[in-house]
């Protein structure tokens, strides 16, 4: 490898071996190695002595939590929840997610958080939600995003009834969303409105990609994990339960037909009491499908429903998203594909401040006390591992600086 290549791997975003990944891996080391058990061995204990306070200084000058100042809880997942913070260095509200290590461990799920990171931080598109920094100490990752102060769609439609207008134009955005992920050779495959999310001019943003999944060279994904809400969920994922088959990223083009059905109705279409009789509906959606007297569908909107929910090989966009483009649903007299971004949308969120968050649900804090369920390991079990090369940071870092000016007067 040529002197100058290993230079660019240090400095290069998108490298393994880039310097956020070195510096993570000496401090996962003296994480995982800093047990009593293990300082037994003359070389553990040597390799701490020699690396423990070195680390510490590194940790005290990376991005860390205390960096931010913690000012309400919008949003709670699987494994975290989502803070509106502020940057203290330079007074910037953002959206943090925390995922909690321990709980990625125990339930022997510690990978799917990648796609989100490199989706996020690499996208460089309007339609999809920022990644600004991913930085992580030893018991949590955290992934500060743009703050998103309309809050998501659910919101929305809880809030306000749809007209097919209103439909319309969240229903392009969306569009333009997972043309530009499945672009990124990426599926979603948990489409729905609580995923879609609502900037201050009122434009519509992807986020939460923890089950994006990358396409293979053929454009589908070998996976029998059924992953999504069940409302949302195509018939061939829940068909592939268990079973090893593939599918594509039409299943995304599914839950939108949901998506719309939902808008302008004001419930999902296969909605049931009990789950089986959801997934029974889905199954036999051809039959199940039924649009109620009241209110009022369109007969284009209620044909690109159909056409979305339909059977995988005939669903529109299936063969390209200028066949969703082109359907006389979203024709209009305001704006076109390709104006939709400077389109004025339905509704801009009224904000009295940066740091604004009428428009997120209440959320109780949970007050977990998180030193009873944190117990040091036994042993080396390499739990930091997992998460090594996880740290990003989207702005010039000051080392790059450095080694730009050794490479470009041809250090040697
Ligand atoms: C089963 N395995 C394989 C994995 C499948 C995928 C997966 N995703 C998880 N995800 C989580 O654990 C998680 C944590 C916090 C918030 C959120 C979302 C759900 C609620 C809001 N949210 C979110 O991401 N909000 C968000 C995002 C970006 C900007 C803004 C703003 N403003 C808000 C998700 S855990 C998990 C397990």
């Amino acid at each position: 490898m040529e002197q100058d290549e290993l230079l660019h791997q240090l400095v290069d975003p998108k490298s393994p071996i880039n310097i956020e990944s070195l510096l993570d891996t000496i401090t996962a080391l003296v994480n995982d190695c800093k047990i009593p058990v293990l300082m037994r061995m003359k070389s553990v204990d040597n390799f701490i002595s020699r690396y423990e306070r070195i680390v510490e200084s590194v940790a005290a000058l990376r991005m860390k939590a205390t960096d931010f100042r913690q000012l309400k809880v919008i949003g709670r997942g699987a494994f975290g929840e989502v803070h509106l913070v502020r940057h203290t260095r330079t007074n910037t509200v953002y959206a943090m997610k925390m995922l909690n290590k321990d709980d990625m461990i125990k339930r022997a799920d510690s990978a799917f958080f990648w796609e989100e990171r490199d989706i996020m931080a690499h996208a460089n598109s309007e339609w999809i939600v920022r990644l600004q920094y991913a930085f992580q100490d030893p018991r949590h990752l955290y992934m500060v995003m743009e703050y998103m102060p309309g809050g998501d769609l659910v919101n929305l439609m809880t809030s306000y009834e749809v007209s097919e207008k209103w439909t319309r134009f969240y229903t392009a955005e969306i569009v333009e969303a997972l043309a530009a992920l499945h672009s990124m050779g990426y599926i979603h495959r948990d489409v729905k409105p609580d995923n879609m999310l609502i900037s201050r001019s009122g434009h519509i943003k992807l986020a939460d990609f923890g089950t994006c999944v990358k396409m293979n060279s053929n454009g589908v994904v070998r996976c029998s994990t059924a992953v999504g809400t069940p409302d949302y969920i195509s018939p061939e994922v829940l068909r592939n339960q268990g079973k090893d088959s593939e599918f594509g990223k039409e299943v995304d083009w599914w839950s939108v037909g949901v998506f719309i059905y939902e808008m302008l109705v004001g419930e999902t279409p296969f909605y049931a009491e009990a789950l089986v009789s959801t997934y029974a509906n889905i199954m036999n959606h051809q039959t199940s499908l039924r649009f109620p007297d009241e209110p009022l569908i369109s007969t284009q909107a209620k044909d690109i429903i159909k056409k979305f929910l339909s059977a995988a090989p005939e669903r529109l966009g299936k063969n390209n998203v200028d066949e969703i483009r082109n359907h006389k649903f979203f024709k209009n007299d305001e704006w076109t594909f390709e104006t939709l971004k400077d389109a004025t949308p339905p509704i801009v969120p009224s904000l009295k401040s940066d740091d604004d968050t009428t428009h997120f649900e209440e959320i109780e804090t949970r007050d977990r006390d998180n030193a009873s369920d944190f117990q040091l390991p036994k042993t080396f079990n390499g739990n930091q591992l997992p998460f090594i090369g996880f740290t990003y940071s989207n702005e010039y870092s000051p080392v790059k600086k450095l080694l730009n000016g050794a490479s470009s007067n041809g250090v040697q």
